[in-house]
This record gives C-alpha cells, structure tokens and sequence, in this order.
C-alpha cells in the first residue's frame, strides 16, 4: 500500500480542572491569511429564527460522561456545527464525494445528504461523484457516453480517484438514492495511493473532499490530509465514518449499524421457526463482524430468541465440561430446540486447527475469513447422528470418523438449519433511524468543512455531534468487551456459558481469581468501547 504513513497532528488545548480538548486541525494552521465570509445560513429565513443556531466556538463534547466527583473533567472533541464565519465563498467551492470499503445501509443517503446540504445550505454547485460506475443509473441518465469512458479504468472508491471521468451530482440527480442500497458512486477495496490522489484532487481544483468508508477508509484520509497539508493546499479532508460492524472507536455507533440488527431478526426469525418444527432443531445463523461481534450481540439481544451467541472477542470450545456440544445438550433437552448466532470472525483460531489454515487477505490488506457458520454446522452434526440436509463433509474428513463414533453412541437425532445472511442484512437501504443519522451526519460534515475544519471524522459523541481528529479513530478499532457491563447482560439473556476455558474454570476457583482473570482480559483488550459505556 503507497500510503504515507500520518504525523501526530492531534492539536491538545488543556483548560482548568483537567479538561483536555483534542481539537481538530483547520485550513489556518497552515494558511493564516484565510479571508472569512459571512455563514449564508445567516440569511436564510428558516435558520436565521432559530435561537444559537450557530454553535459558539468554545462548545465541546465529553468523550466520558460518566465521572466521579474528584475525577478530571477529561477528553473532549469540538461540538459539530454551523459557524458564524465559513472560510469558503459558495461559487469557490469544488466538492467531490468517494465511497470505500464495504457496503453498509445509508451510503447513499449520506451522499444525499451532503449533496442537499451544500446545495441547500450554502449555496454550492459543483460537487463530484468519484467515481462513475458504468452500469450506474444516474450516469447513463446524464452522460450517456459513460460506458465507453468508463470501460476500462472505471473504479470505486479510491481507485476511483485515478478514473478520467467523474459525475456532475445535483439535488436532483440524488433525490430518491437514499431509498436504495449500496452506493451510487461504486466502492473498493485497496490501491491507496496518496499521492496519486492528492495529484488528482489538486489538479481538478477539488477543495473540499468527503469520504465516506470504515477504519481503512479514515487512515487513508488521514494519509490524504497530510499530503494535502504538506503541499498547504486549501483543502477541507473529511471522513464520514461507515462499517456495519461498529468498529470504529470513539463514536457511539455507526450509521446502518441498526438496520443491519433489524434485518438480522429476520434471518433469526427463520432459524427460530425451523428450529421449533423439528425434533431436537438448531438453527445457526452467521452475521457480519470481521473482527468485532457487534451485530451479533446485538441481535442475539433484540431477538431473545437465540440460545447462544458467538463472537470474535469471546474465545470459546466445543468438547468437555463448560464447552458449546455440553451447552447444546442441555438446551436441547430443556427446550426440544435452539438457536446459535455466530459472527463471522468467531472461532478463527478453532478452524484453523481443524482446516489447513488459509492465510489470505483482501486487496486492502483484511483477513479473508474461514466460514464459521459452516464449519460449526458441520461440526455439530458431526458431533451428533444427523437427520438434516447433508451439507458436503469432505471438508472435515479426518475428523469426522472419529467424532462419528461417539455420535453414534449419543444416539441423538438434530435438525439443524444453518442460515447464512451475511450481504442480505447491509446491501439494503437504511430504516428510518439510520436515515436521520445519516442526515445529521452528513450536515455535520458540510458545516465543518464550510468553516474551514480539515482532517477530522464527524462523529457521534455521547448523543451530540463532534469533530474528532483521524488519530484518535484510527489508532483502534472498537471491540466487545468481554468483561464489560454489555457482554454480560447478553449472558444473563441466553444463559450460554462464558467459554472461559475448562482450565480457567478450574483453575479459577475462587471468585477472586475469576475477577483477577476479568481484570487482566480487560487490559489485553484495550479501552472500553462507547457504545457499551454509554449504556
Ligand atoms: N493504512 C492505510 N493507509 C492508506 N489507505 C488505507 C489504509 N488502510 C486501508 N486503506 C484504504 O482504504 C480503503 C478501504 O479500506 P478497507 O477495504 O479496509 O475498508 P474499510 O474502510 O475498513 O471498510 P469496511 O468497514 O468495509 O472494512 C481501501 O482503498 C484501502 O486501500
Ligand atoms: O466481502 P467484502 O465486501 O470484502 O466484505 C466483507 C467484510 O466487510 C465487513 O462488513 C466490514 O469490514 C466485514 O464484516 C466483512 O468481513
Ligand atoms: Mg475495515
């Protein structure tokens, strides 16, 4: 990857009784001399009413809102907003608008959004896609020639960058993309080349530029400011953050992160359904999370109807006493049936050591995952004497004679149904919730580049929109907390075990070991993630 690696840009400004803003960069720390124009809001008749509306420019968000009394006041990120003074004329202004990463519910409202919101607001008409894809509707609408300009180099996401062509967008041409899923735009994975962005993005004459993607997505904008810095171009870098796992730090939840739960309970509904039919039914349901078990977790806990959950943070087992086969018996024989959801970054370490480890990876440099729902399919029926529709089993040969032996000897009978969701629940468009997240989040992210902020994420802070500087989303990603209030009030809801290890567990005899165990994970797994604090 060419990306150049970011300096340490995090602007601290300390004040009384411990209180730390980590502020945003602006397009004056590297060109004082910037005139300042009037905010058109100001004369707008439906914003000039409304009391402050202009947010005062001491206004800032804690990043904790639980304190003690003697605890400092802490971390805080500039409040998002309309300011009294923008730093760019409309007429002056080049937009454009790039989509990375993976798809995610409300991509195409947040383009929308900011399409109306610079339109509307502040007056500005020239804003570009980046970048064309050719079966895209909007483009053979308004350049019919696309197909030809587009048939070789034409590419998502920041490859996008590299394409010779862009699309014009309008309030017009985006009116009703936000009932649609995925994105107008295309999106890609990989071929990050800073400078070669940076080149395009100046010799176009774009100053303002918005980028909507996941953590890989703000470390490449993080990379792009810094170039855009280093060559004191007036440019406004903007990250909307995007990633249907929630596992971006700081904020409180990404945006499509709720439709996502709500169409997992359909999946679930179904395993549900065709667990309860048939003697001794499981359904398995596998749902996204890479690397963090987010829509899981909260899925299993919309739902109530799933028995256990599995995700990439809680390491678990299958044979002997506190494992996963001990759990379904018993479940099975309380309740006749259960449902398993297992997100998709579980039980990695358990495949590989069942499977010749495949280490491969994407074009931007993720881990290509091994199908957990389909391996713990197998091997639960392996486990036990199946009834249900064969799934091939050439896969888990070796083990399957062994375990065979001791299934015959279970002489239980499964119906097990595994349901496998994964693009259904974000390649849809966004429910109504995500759609005013989106909205807000994209005014957040016009406001502050028309007032000159750069280099920051918009962001959802404890319920209030914020700036906060790309270090401080990129340096980790938001996980489950294993040993956190959340976890454990899902525990409480299925009643699965805790797969700590059965050497923990005897080892642990004592409550005061188990705590000191608790202790100790919750510092290899780093800071408690917002939206499980926050609760
Ligand atoms: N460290 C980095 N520096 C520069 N660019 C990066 C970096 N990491 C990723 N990128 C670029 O960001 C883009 C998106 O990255 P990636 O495919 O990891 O998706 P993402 O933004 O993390 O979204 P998702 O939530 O779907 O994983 C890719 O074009 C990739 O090249
Ligand atoms: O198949 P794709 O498009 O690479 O996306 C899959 C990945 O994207 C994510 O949704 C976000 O990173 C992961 O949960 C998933 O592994
Ligand atoms: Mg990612």
């Amino acid at each position: 990857m060419a990306g150049i690696k970011p300096e340490c840009t995090l602007k601290i400004v300390k004040g009384e009784f411990g209180y730390v803003l980590e502020d945003v960069p602006h397009l004056t720390d590297y060109l004082p001399d910037l005139p300042t124009y009037s905010n058109p809001l100001q004369d707008n008749p439906a914003y000039s009413v409304v009391k402050q509306y202009f947010v005062d420019h001491d206004d800032t968000v804690p990043k904790k809102v639980v304190v003690q009394k003697e605890s400092p006041r802490g971390i805080h990120f500039r409040r998002a907003g309309p300011r009294q003074r923008v730093y760019f004329e409309s007429d002056d202004v080049l937009a454009c608008i790039v989509t990375c990463g993976g798809l995610c519910p409300g991509l195409n409202t947040v383009i929308r959004e900011i399409v109306c919101g610079l339109s509307y607001m502040y007056g500005v008409n020239h804003i570009l896609g980046i970048e064309v894809r050719t079966n895209c509707c909007i483009t053979k609408c308004f350049l019919p020639w696309a197909d030809i300009l587009n048939s070789k180099e034409a590419y998502g996401g920041y490859r996008g960058f590299y394409a010779r062509n862009t699309i014009q967008l309008s309030p017009k041409s985006v009116n009703d993309i936000h009932k649609r899923g995925g994105t107008i735009l295309g999106t890609s994975r990989g071929g990050h080349d800073t400078s070669k962005i940076v080149d395009n993005i100046q010799d176009r004459g774009i100053n303002q530029v918005y980028i909507i993607g996941g953590d890989g997505t703000q470390k490449g904008a993080a990379a792009i400011f810094e170039e855009i810095r280093r060559r004191c171009l007036k440019v406004s870098v903007v990250g909307i953050p995007k990633t249907i796992d929630n596992d971006i730090a700081i904020i409180d939840k990404s945006f499509g992160f709720d439709t996502a739960v709500e169409e997992a309970q359909r999946a679930i509904n179904a395993a549900h359904v065709e667990a309860e039919s048939g003697e001794n039914g499981i359904g398995v349901v596998k749902l996204m999370g890479r690397y963090s078990g987010f829509i899981a977790m909260y899925a299993t806990l919309a739902s109530r109807d799933v028995d256990c959950c599995l995700i990439p943070e809680s390491p678990f087992y299958l044979e002997g006493k506190g494992g996963l086969f001990e759990y379904i018996e018993k479940t099975l024989k309380e309740n006749g049936h259960m449902v398993i959801v297992v997100a998709e970054g579980a039980g990695q370490d358990l495949i590989a050591e069942s499977m010749k480890s495949m280490e491969h990876e994407d074009a931007s440099g993720n881990k290509l995952l091994l199908d957990v729902g389909l391996w713990l399919s197998q091997r639960i029926k392996v486990r036990y004497k199946f009834k249900s529709r064969t799934l091939p089993i050439y896969l888990f040969r070796i083990v399957h004679d062994v375990l065979d032996y001791f299934a015959r000897r279970q002489r239980m009978v499964i119906n097990l149904k595994y349901i496998d969701p994964t693009y259904m629940i974000r390649a849809i468009p966004s429910n109504a919730s995500d759609n005013v997240y989106c909205t807000l989040l994209a005014q957040s992210a016009v406001h502050g580049a028309m007032a000159g902020y750069t280099g920051f994420t918009v962001g959802l802070v404890n319920g209030r929109h914020t700036y906060i500087p790309f270090e401080r989303v990129t340096e980790q990603g938001n996980k489950v907390i294993i040993t956190d209030r959340m976890w454990a009030r899902l525990l409480s809801s299925t009643n699965q075990p805790s797969f700590l290890s059965s050497k923990d567990v005897e080892e642990a005899d004592s409550a005061d070991d188990l705590q000191k165990l608790t202790v100790d994970e919750t510092k290899s797994l780093g800071n408690g993630s917002p939206i499980e604090n926050a609760i």
